[in-house]
């Protein structure tokens, strides 16, 4: 694998074409320590065979292509935000190859969590739902708060994202919910309340709500509300580039270069563990 301090990391960035791809590509080609070693969408796509810096009006060199197993070859990490079945076909590649792999895709069933571990024995990895600074920070505030307000305290998780998005709730609004259920030692698939309608019934106290809200471009916010008697405390993000997401997947990529085998997550990256 190539030294980060002596030559540029490999990055290879699969569904390139979409949202995430394209910002993950234009921040790997503004970053010095690192070289776009490859551009991959899957069959299909209108955008195989242009260059992959051509949205940008930026001539890389690096040619879109279908070709996975070509294009993770000369790479020493890939950066994933696909889909589920997608992320899971590119992994078995990079477990193969020894390629370390980003994962930012979310909407993953408990069973393909634990497909995804077994590849990390093989090929290191980082995964989460939210790979922005502040949302990662977030979730440490979120441990302090539940505990601090286990009594008394109403627990609703709020998100919003764009139009396009296809899971629900948001793979950061689960994450939130998790950290929670575990500082009060509640379990949240028995805790979890999605969404409400009709003649519910008075809100059980040891519930953790989730609404969602999907519309236009909002890149993704999420707050996290705790509604006691008298007041309510309101922790939120707001994300209004996915430049955050791509940094932080950089930093991901980066962090594992120093890693051959295992499972991270973004504690683990930015050091919060
Ligand atoms: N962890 C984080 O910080 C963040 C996570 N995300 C997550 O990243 C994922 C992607 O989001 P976004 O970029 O907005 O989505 P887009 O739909 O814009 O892009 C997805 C890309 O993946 C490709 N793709 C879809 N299915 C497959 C497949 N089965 N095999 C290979 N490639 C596939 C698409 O190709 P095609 O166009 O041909 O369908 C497209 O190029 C989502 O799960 C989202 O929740 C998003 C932002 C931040
Ligand atoms: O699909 C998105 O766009 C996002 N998805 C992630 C999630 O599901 O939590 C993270 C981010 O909020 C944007």
């Amino acid at each position: 694998m190539s030294s980060a301090a002596a030559q540029p990391l490999r990055i290879a960035i699969t569904g390139a074409s979409g949202r995430m791809g394209r910002m993950l590509i234009e921040t790997v080609l503004n970053a010095p320590d690192c070289q776009l070693s490859a551009a991959l969408d899957r069959d299909g796509s209108p955008s195989l065979g242009q260059d992959a810096g051509a949205f940008l009006g930026r001539q890389t060199g690096v040619t879109m292509t279908s070709d996975v197993r070509a294009g993770l070859a000369r790479s020493d990490v890939l950066i994933d935000f696909t889909r589920p079945e997608g992320t899971l076909a590119h992994l078995a590649l990079c477990a193969e190859l020894g390629v370390r792999t980003v994962i930012g895709t979310t909407g993953f069933t408990d069973e393909e969590k634990t497909r995804i571990a077994g590849f990390a024995e093989r090929a290191a990895v980082v995964m989460a739902p939210n790979m922005s600074v502040g949302v990662n920070l977030v979730l440490k505030l979120l441990e302090s708060a539940a505990k601090a307000l286990a009594e008394g305290y109403d627990i609703e998780i709020v998100e919003a994202h764009h139009r396009h998005k296809v899971d629900a709730p948001s793979g950061t609004a689960l994450k939130m919910g998790e950290v929670i259920a575990e500082a009060l030692g509640r379990d949240l698939k028995t805790c979890a309340v999605y969404g409400r309608e009709g003649v519910t019934g008075e809100r059980d106290p040891s519930t953790i709500g989730f609404a969602t809200v999907r519309g236009g471009d909002i890149i993704g916010d999420h707050t996290v509300l705790f509604a006691g008697i008298g007041e309510r405390i309101e922790i939120s993000h707001k994300a209004s580039s996915r430049a955050t997401f791509a940094q932080g997947s950089l930093r991901a990529a980066r962090f594992l270069a120093g890693h051959r085998t295992g499972l991270f997550d973004m504690n683990a990256v930015l050091g919060l563990a």
